[in-house]
Parts: structure tokens; sequence; C-alpha cells
């Protein structure tokens, strides 16, 4: 890209992985039109990543088999990486760090840097950090996450950081287990348990992205809540994360460490 003298113009030259996907198209448009930003490569399923374009960050939005190949091919070229698929788990995490500690310099930025964001809308990481901060007060916790039905992962990746975070929470604060006295529940109708925090998944046709955390003492209950109407509800957090990821070298996993909001 050049400027109106035909020079470089300095932009930060961007490649998006899944580019056709839900996510990924609407990434493409969101870096399209962001200043300072250049998109330099779109990918699909059936691309080469090859040289990525010369692009100095891409943006990783696939599937969770995926997105662990994908990020490693970046990080082994220098490039910095924005990850919004789900399925990092603390073993894939593990790996990724030792990828990025032998990563090579990149073009901008001391040090490679990768963001695995489970989530880029802003309500939705304030809803983590409320959920966090609450869980210590309350007896009883449960997560409810509520998804289109094209999604292919149970639980969602924010539902499952929200409860490591309600857990780790109420571990620092030294609370009991969330009490539940089900002693025969054949059909799993209790949910899943992340970190011991009960939570349920719901595919809905009509719906995008939701999530509700209920907390509950003797008499009352706290309900959070946050809803994705759009998927433009993400674009914000991700045009920060691009425009953020060479500054923070390393592994980091949620967009609120890069907000000020941890
Ligand atoms: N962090 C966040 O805020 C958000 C994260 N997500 C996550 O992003 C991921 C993608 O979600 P959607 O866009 O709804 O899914 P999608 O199914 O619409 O798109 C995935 C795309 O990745 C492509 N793909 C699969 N393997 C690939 C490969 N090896 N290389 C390049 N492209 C490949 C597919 O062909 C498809 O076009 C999911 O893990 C989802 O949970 C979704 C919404 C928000
Ligand atoms: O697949 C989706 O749609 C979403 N995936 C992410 C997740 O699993 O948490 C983020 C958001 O919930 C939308």
């Amino acid at each position: 890209m050049t400027d109106t003298t035909g020079q470089p113009s300095g932009d930060l030259k961007v490649a998006v992985i899944g580019a056709r996907g839900r996510m990924g198209s609407e990434a493409v448009r969101a870096i399209e039109a962001a200043a300072g930003l250049s998109l330099v490569g779109a990918y699909g399923s059936a691309d080469l990543l090859g040289d990525l374009g010369g692009a100095e960050v891409a943006v990783e939005l696939t599937v969770p088999a995926a997105s662990p190949g994908n990020v490693a091919h970046c990080v082994a070229r220098g490039v910095h990486v924005v990850v919004g698929t789900t399925g990092w788990d603390d073993d894939r995490l593990e790996t990724l760090r030792a990828q990025v500690a032998e990563a090579p310099a990149p073009a901008v930025g001391d040090a490679v840097g990768v963001l695995v964001a489970p989530n880029f809308a802003i309500g939705a990481l304030l809803m983590m950090s409320f959920a966090a901060k609450a869980a210590p007060f309350f007896e009883s916790v449960e997560v409810i996450e509520l998804h289109h039905p094209a999604k292919v992962d149970a639980p969602s990746g924010t539902a499952a950081r929200t409860a490591a975070m309600i857990a780790a929470a109420r571990a620092d604060a030294g609370c009991a287990p969330v009490p539940d006295a089900t002693t025969h529940d054949p059909d799993g109708a209790r949910g899943a348990r992340v970190d011991g925090i009960p939570l349920h998944s719901v595919r809905l046709r009509g719906l995008t992205a939701h999530q509700e955390v209920l907390l509950g003492n003797a008499g009352e209950m706290l309900t959070l809540r946050h809803d994705s109407f759009d998927r433009g509800s993400f674009m914000p957090g991700v045009v920060a994360a691009v425009r953020a990821v060479a500054g923070h070298p390393g592994v980091t996993v949620g967009l609120e460490h890069y907000l000020g909001l941890a």
C-alpha cells in the first residue's frame, strides 16, 4: 500500500485466516475500513498460507481443529497473531508458549505477540469480569450460554473462560463448592462442569451469541446477561487487538489484558 506521494503508507499489514467464515468475513470488512490497517491477505480453508502476503499481524478465525496449526505457521514466520477461534485449552496454550519463545524477530515490535481472545465484545469482557467479582459473594453460580445452531463447539470458549475466572475468584476467597444435592442425573440434565462450575449450552435458531451468569443466595438472585445480537459487536475488539498485539510480546489470554479491564 502507498500513500498519495507513492511512498509506503506505514499501515500495519494484516492477513485474515478463515476469511470466508461468519467472523472472518466480518473481520475482513472491519480491517479494510480501519485507519492505519491494510488487508494484505484473506485465506480460506483451501488456501496455502505461505508468507501470509507479507502480513505483520494475522487474525485467526477458523475452527478448533485447524487453529493451532495456523497459529504455529504465523509464529514460525515472526507474524503476530490475534486468535478468536475457540478450543485453546491449557495443553494447547503450553505448546503455543513454547513456539512463541522460539519465534524469529517480527517486522514490527520486539518479539512475537499472540492474543488468544475467547470473546472480542466489550460487554462480554465486562460481564465476565463482573461475574468473577460477584461470584465469591454467592453460594450458587451457574453459567448458561446460548448460541446459533451452526456453532461447532460446546461449551463456548467464553463460557469456559467465565467458569474458570469464577472458580479462580472463589478459590482465592476460600469459598465452598457450589451446593448441589443431585445424586441421579442419567441424561446429564445438570449440564457440564468446568472447574466445578455448572455450565449449560443452548443452541437455538435465531440466536447469535448470548450468556447468562446466575448467582444465588438464600432469598436472592443476581443475573448477569450479555447479548451479541450481531457479529459487528466483536469488530471494535478485533481492530483494537490488531493494533495492540505487537506491543504485547508472548502469549496473552483475554482481550481484557490489552484494554486495562483485567
Ligand atoms: N473471539 C470471539 O469474539 C469470537 C470467536 N468466535 C469463534 O471463531 C471461530 C469461527 O467462528 P465462525 O466464523 O462463526 O465459524 P465459521 O464456520 O463461519 O467460519 C470458520 C471458517 O474457517 C474456515 N477454515 C476451516 N479450516 C481452515 C483452515 N485450516 N484455514 C483457513 N480457514 C479454515 C472455514 O472454511 C470457515 O470459512 C469459532 O471458533 C468461534 O467460536 C466466533 C465469534 C466471536
Ligand atoms: O461461535 C460463536 O458464535 C462464538 N464463539 C465464541 C465462543 O465460543 O465463546 C465467542 C462468542 O460467544 C461467539
